[in-house]
């Protein structure tokens, strides 16, 4: 029987062209159709709603979705002068945005089982295929082992990784300029490229290892994964979601670039899972391999496969966001040099000082690194949570279970009433009026989170990597102050472009670099 259904699909495939388009055609019809039914009876009540998702031009407002996302989201927050939450279709539920404080507060506190973050990420990223079968879930239901590997033990050894750090800056610099060209005794180099060196040859040392990060191949590999994720998942959130399967492994597979890096990884698991065992101590790691592998306590923990996908979804999580700030605030220095000059001086006055912690009194940096990072967030969207439960909000907007919620995050960074003057880059925002009360006043830390500034996520559960995120840019900011001049190529050319929420700096982007006469040997 089976033989007989093989030959009748064989014979439509190759003999009834016309039939199976009209086929495909019908099916996709039906399942759009049923879709924008199902979406539309699970719309959020109380609500203005941007667009209906049953209008035939649905499709074409999903395009739009992708490509104007955070436009809309700016001008949907506007029109309702910041008071209002408002909901957008987007790619097969609604988005309900939270704006006013008490709605913002209740979204940032409320947690599984009612919202989650973690179903969001993985409707999002399709973690199973692109992370290497990583999964959040009953192996580790509250994520434990990621969270005391970055929040506890990379923070921790932090003032021991410093000069570890330094040597990846400036190897990262040395090999994304040497692969520029010169242009008026500048090297001119591609600012994202040079910030994606520069970032993961960091990323790369810290969480894999010494041994890996000199491997050749493994830092390019692990760009090309990052890169691979991204294009995949976004892809397969366009699709309908039985697809995923099919075409997720697909899009991985073209360049096996998560094979690769999982075929770096694994020996290295098993040689330290190997040492674990027999308590050999000749040789002690400082890595998030190791950290991971320390803190894995159960047999389907320590799987070689869940450590090595615990790894790469690590790296995923350290890499993008990260190198797209360095390219912001490679932007903000070219675009306002008139601060380079107190930042350099911030920098000395705090080296001759020598404090264990060379950049606890830079409140410049500070400052600056909090100001560029409200202008020029990752994402249009912040604390993004999928709705498990029906939900209400404080101010009576209803949303059913399947939708997603979450603050418009940029649109914020932009309202007058929280920030004044929102459009203006000003470095010393967040520093007290008087330089003197630096040192009698809490001073604000690119790492601090409120209900106000939430580039961090929720304040109760934010970014875990943030201390890291802040202390290695402060080092990379340093080594380029002090060791090189630098200006763009063409300054017009710093303009972002959107897909669906995410925020990426242009690509076009070059910037010169010249190292400085007088330079500190940093
Ligand atoms: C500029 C860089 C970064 C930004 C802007 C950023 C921002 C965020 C935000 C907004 C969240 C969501 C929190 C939530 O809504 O619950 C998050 C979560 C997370 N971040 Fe970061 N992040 C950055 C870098 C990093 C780095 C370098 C690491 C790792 C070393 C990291 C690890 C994580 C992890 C593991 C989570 C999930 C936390 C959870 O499950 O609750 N991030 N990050």
């Amino acid at each position: 029987m089976l033989q007989g259904i093989f030959q009748q699909l064989r014979f439509v495939l190759l003999n009834r062209h016309l039939e199976l388009a009209l086929g495909v055609l019908t099916v996709s019809v039906l399942l759009q159709l049923t879709h924008s039914f199902c979406t539309y009876l699970s719309r959020p009540k109380n609500v203005r709603i941007l667009s209906k998702p049953y209008s035939p031009l649905t499709w074409f407002k999903n395009f739009d979705f992708i490509l104007n996302a955070p436009r809309t989201i700016l001008r949907g927050y506007q029109d309702r002068g910041h008071a209002q939450a408002f909901a957008i279709p987007s790619l097969g539920e609604y988005t309900v945005l939270a704006c006013t404080e008490d709605d913002i507060k209740a979204v940032c506190d409320i947690d599984e089982p009612v919202l989650s973050f973690p179903e969001a990420m993985t409707d999002r990223l399709k973690n199973y295929w692109t992370m290497y079968g990583f999964q959040v879930g009953d192996i580790d239901p509250h994520s434990s082992i990621p969270m005391r590997v970055i929040k506890v033990l990379l923070r921790m050894h932090l003032p021991v990784l410093r000069p570890v750090i330094e040597s990846r800056i400036r190897q990262g610099f040395e090999k994304a300029l040497g692969k520029g060209c010169r242009v008026d005794g500048y090297t001119s180099v591609s600012t994202y490229m040079l910030s994606r060196t520069v970032i993961d040859e960091m990323n790369v040392r810290i969480i894999l290892g010494d041994e890996l990060s000199e491997k050749p191949g493994c830092v390019d590999t692990a760009i090309r994964y990052t890169e691979d994720v991204v294009v995949t998942a976004e892809i397969c959130r366009q699709l309908p979601s039985i697809l995923t399967p099919v075409i997720a492994p697909l899009m991985m597979g073209y360049r096996r670039s998560m094979q690769k890096l999982a075929d770096f990884i694994t020996p290295v698991v098993n040689e330290r899972i190997r040492r674990q065992l027999t308590m050999d101590t000749s040789k002690t790691y400082d890595d998030c391999i190791q950290w991971i592998i320390e803190s894995s306590r159960t047999p389907a923990q320590r799987a070689t496969k869940r450590l090595v996908g615990q790894t790469i979804g690590i790296l995923m999580a350290s890499s993008y966001q990260m190198s797209m700030t360095l390219v912001y605030v490679l932007y903000a220095l070219c675009h306002h040099p008139e601060y380079i000059p107190p930042l350099r001086d911030e920098i000395t006055r705090e080296r001759h000082n020598q404090s264990e912690d060379p950049f606890k009194k830079m409140y410049l940096l500070d400052s600056f690194l909090l100001e560029v990072a409200r202008l020029n967030p990752p994402e249009a969207l912040t604390v993004q949570k999928k709705v498990k439960l029906p939900f209400t909000l404080p101010s009576g907007v209803y949303i059913p279970p399947g939708n997603l919620i979450a603050v418009p995050h940029q649109a914020r960074a932009r309202n007058p009433d929280i920030f004044p003057n929102p459009d203006q880059f000003d470095a010393r925002r967040f520093l007290p009026k008087h330089e003197q009360q630096c040192e009698t006043e809490a001073i604000a830390k690119f790492t601090d989170v409120s209900y106000r500034y939430l580039y961090w996520g929720p304040p109760k559960k934010a970014c875990p990597g943030r201390w890291y995120v802040s202390h290695a840019l402060k080092q990379v900011i340093v080594h380029m102050l002090m060791n090189y001049d630098f200006k763009l190529e063409n300054k017009s050319d710093t303009g972002v472009f959107s897909w669906t929420t995410i925020i990426f700096p242009s690509p076009t982007s070059r910037i010169l670099f010249r190292r400085r006469e007088r330079s500190s040997g940093n």
